[in-house]
């Protein structure tokens, strides 16, 4: 797909009602390092959107800048409508009780077990009784897959799998209807990664959830994503679902997406049918 085409589909899905992120033409600079330039994207409500590209292309960067934990020097970014920059604290409060946030590598406050940590965005933004509080805690522990009794565990108790959990649950807390994920599979083995991105589909699913997913997981891509965006060259370079990857002649795209470690993932019939007509354009 040419730029001009990505460029063309983004203006399309702008009138779109279902779009709850919408970023334009965002600059972000570090100095004289430039990382994102003319970045632009959509995530549209209820979808799982995996959002890949190399190492240090600025991934997490854009999904700081739309937290609004970075500066930008240009472009614009709503979050549910909202312009985050120029919201007041009120607004600014009301998105970030609709948006949960689980960091790359788990950020669980180690001094906390599992219920006070799924309690910190409750203390912070709510006025509950401890009862409730707790009540709450509770149901998102079950929600996430984790026994009952992970509720009073240290987080230096919990295997990687139960930490990721965790620390969807804690971004769980407010009952979000987008949930940022940083890498949320890195360092579990096959099987967790499998059965997290299934916990993602069924969060999807049952609870109308959309997820916002930086990866470098090939299967959580191939399996879970309803679409995909690729960020390159400062921007992102094409958006869209697999059969758009599968079919881009986008060189990095192309590589990464029917390179040798690609193949091994494609297991489904439909993964292998979209893979296989690809080849042949
Ligand atoms: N606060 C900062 N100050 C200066 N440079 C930064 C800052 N944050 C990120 N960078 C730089 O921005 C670039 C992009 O980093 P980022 O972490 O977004 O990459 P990424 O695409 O998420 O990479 P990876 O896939 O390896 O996690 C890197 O060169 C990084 O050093």
């Amino acid at each position: 797909m040419a730029a001009s085409d990505t460029a063309s589909a983004t203006e399309a899905s702008a009138e779109d009602d279902d779009v709850i992120i919408r970023v334009r033409g965002v600059d972000v600079a570090f100095g004289k390092a430039e990382i994102l330039k003319d970045c632009s994207m959509d995530v549209r409500r209820g979808e799982i959107l995996g959002f890949v590209g190399p190492s240090g292309a600025g991934k997490s960067v854009l999904l700081r800048t739309i937290l609004g934990l970075n500066a930008k020097q240009a472009g614009t970014i709503e979050v549910f409508g909202t312009d985050y920059e120029k919201a007041s604290d009120e607004e600014r409060l009301a998105v970030e009780q609709r948006w949960g946030v689980l960091f790359q590598h788990g950020a669980l406050f180690s001094a906390l077990t599992v219920l006070e940590n799924i309690q910190v965005p409750m203390r912070e933004y709510l006025d509950l009784s401890p009862k409730l509080m707790d009540e709450l805690a509770r149901i998102k522990i079950d929600l996430v897959g984790l026994q009952p009794d992970a509720a009073h565990k240290y987080p230096s108790e919990l295997s990687g799998g139960m930490i990721k959990r965790a620390a969807l649950a804690r971004a769980l807390a407010l009952d979000p209807e987008i949930v940022f994920l940083d890498e949320p599979t890195s360092g579990l083995d096959p099987i967790g990664a499998a059965e997290f991105d299934e916990l993602i589909m069924t969060l999807r699913d049952t609870l109308g959830l959309s997820v916002y997913m930086v990866t470098h997981d090939l299967d959580s891509l191939f399996q879970a994503c309803d679409r995909i965006a690729v960020l390159g060259k400062k921007r992102v370079l094409i958006e869209g679902p697999l059969q758009t990857m599968l079919d881009s002649d986008e060189p990095w795209v192309r590589s990464y997406f029917h390179g040798k470690r690609a193949r091994t993932v494609v297991t489904s019939d439909e993964g292998a049918a979209a893979s296989d007509n690809a080849g042949k354009n």
